[in-house]
């Protein structure tokens, strides 16, 4: 069953990246999950309590106890991952040069909301453009969520 049974959900940071202040994390991510929330029942609510959260967010590098497959790669290559319902831990390789706002580096926006696709259940989608496409496509100002990917996060909860 890849899908979340409850609709308000909570998440909590285990830590911050070391590449951006706390503040532009906590909005990044919190921009990241209402992109998704415009368009599905969604409901998403910081929490400190780490018992409470459905959603884990943490920065890491290298092998970081997922697994060594699942170990991160340095700068570029894998940039985060994410695991599928209800288990909502989505991870960042702290070795990419996370930005925000800007066209250099790698936007931890854009990042997020496509790890955010996958904890809700998406996979990867042929789309090219699609936020779920597999490859990073690079920053966008006033980032609105490709068609493909509407569709996909309503055939699933709306
Ligand atoms: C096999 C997976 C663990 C690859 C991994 C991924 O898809 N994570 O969701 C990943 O980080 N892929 C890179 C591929 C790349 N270097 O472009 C990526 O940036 N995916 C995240 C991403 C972010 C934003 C937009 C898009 N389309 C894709
Ligand atoms: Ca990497
Ligand atoms: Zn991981
Ligand atoms: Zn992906």
């Amino acid at each position: 069953q890849y899908l979340w049974s409850r609709m308000d959900l909570k998440y909590y940071f285990e830590n911050f990246s070391v590449h951006l202040t706390r503040a532009e994390v906590r909005d990044a991510i919190e921009r990241a999950f209402e992109l998704w929330a415009r368009h599905a029942p969604l409901t998403f609510r910081e929490t400190d309590d780490s018992s409470q959260a459905d959603f884990t967010i943490s920065f890491n590098t290298g092998d970081h106890g997922d697994g060594a497959h699942n170990a991160f790669d340095g700068p570029r290559g894998t940039l985060a991952h994410a695991f599928y319902p209800e288990d909502g831990r989505a991870h960042f390789d702290d070795e990419e040069d996370f930005t925000v706002r800007s066209y250099n580096g790698i936007n931890l926006y854009i990042v997020a909301a496509h790890e955010f696709g996958h904890a809700f259940g998406l996979g990867h989608s042929d789309v090219e453009g699609a936020l779920m496409y597999p490859w990073y496509q690079g920053y966008v100002e006033n980032y609105e969520l490709p068609e493909d990917d509407i569709q996909g996060i309503q055939q699933m909860y709306g």
